[in-house]
């Protein structure tokens, strides 16, 4: 896929900061799930879901990553927006992956899709947002949620060796463990970056960052204890695989220059994150389903998108680094 240069559509994005200079995130709004009980609210079934997401966020990689490893693509498609965000929200241009109008309604902007789940709705229009076609209405717009209920409410719908019961993301032995990482990796390292990224005051932008490095620190730490190789959690993909590689993929080609997470790069300060990175991008067998990591990123729109986030006067993309993954 090629990527169109900036053309500065409107560039305006929303604030993330508050006032006090720091990033608080709101959460997500719409929090239903899909289950694979029949009779419940919004049962699992095919033709029924769709995704939105678009190519450069990286809560939406997350869902894209999963319907392609559970080989999923055909039960739930996935609509593409463009990653440049206007006013009114993400939108349907036609450009860098994006879909040239909704396929579902037409619409022009994924706001009208929240309006219409709810006329009322005042809060973020974000991607990833899960879309029930016969509800008319967003199940759930929070990524952490509709990565578990995707790959625990649609095993009927997965070939049999891809299944939960068969090759689990979330084993019951390493729940709490991977839960546990969840839970601070979120905080200092998916969410982190955008806290050092979109600080506005000196301040903020050096207490996140130093927190952000200070997690990046102990991953490497836990990569080198036992049963933590090559996957974070030993032989098989999990779902903290999933989670932290939709962050690291966009540090050094992204995060390093655009948010200035820059104390220190992957690739040559994180041997063990390097390795781990590297044989999660370039894996093409099993444990990714035929590639699903390396089939669901993109580069290039990565860091348009950021760029054009950050508001950078010239809305220049950096061209480098000059291999955005080295080879394995
Ligand atoms: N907690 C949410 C965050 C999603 C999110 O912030 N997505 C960004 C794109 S990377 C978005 O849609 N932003 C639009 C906006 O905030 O207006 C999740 O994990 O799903």
């Amino acid at each position: 896929m090629t990527t169109t240069g900036v053309d500065k559509k409107e560039l305006e994005f929303p604030k993330l900061a508050d006032q006090d200079g720091q990033v608080h995130r709101k959460a997500s709004t719409f929090r239903s799930s899909i289950s694979s009980d029949p009779n419940s609210e919004f049962p699992a079934e095919k033709d029924r879901y769709v995704v939105y997401i678009n190519l450069g966020c990286p809560w939406a990689h997350r869902v894209n990553i999963l319907l392609h490893l559970k080989g999923l693509t055909s039960i739930i498609p996935i609509i593409v927006a463009d990653c440049q965000l206007v006013p009114n929200g993400w939108s349907f241009t036609g450009d860098d992956g994006s879909a040239t109008a909704d396929p579902l309604y037409g619409f022009k902007h994924l706001r009208d899709l929240y309006l219409k789940a709810d006329p009322e709705y005042t809060g973020r229009y974000t991607v990833p947002c899960l879309w029930d076609k016969k509800k008319e209405t967003v199940v759930n717009n929070e990524s952490s949620e509709i990565l578990r209920m995707l790959y625990t409410e649609f095993d009927a719908f997965v070939p049999e060796d891809r299944r939960e019961s068969v090759r689990p993301l979330f084993p019951k032995h390493l729940q709490k463990e991977i839960e546990e990482m969840n839970e601070w990796v979120y905080d200092t390292v998916n969410n982190g970056v955008y806290k050092v990224g979109f600080a506005t005051t000196q301040a903020a932008y050096e207490e996140h960052l130093h927190t952000l490095f200070a997690s990046l620190d102990r991953l490497e730490e836990h990569l080198e204890q036992p049963g933590h190789s090559p996957f974070l959690f030993g032989h098989h993909i999990t779902e903290a695989d999933i989670r932290l590689f939709t962050t690291l993929i966009r540090f050094d080609v992204a995060y390093v220059t655009i948010f200035k997470c820059n104390l220190k790069m992957i690739r040559y300060d994180y041997p063990r994150l390097h390795d781990w990175l590297r044989k999660v991008y370039w894996d093409e067998g099993e444990e990714s389903n035929g590639g699903a990591f390396q089939k669901t990123t993109y580069f290039d729109i990565i860091k348009k998108g950021y760029v054009l986030a950050s508001k950078a006067p010239n809305a220049i993309i950096p061209a480098g680094p000059l291999h955005a993954i080295l080879p394995l």
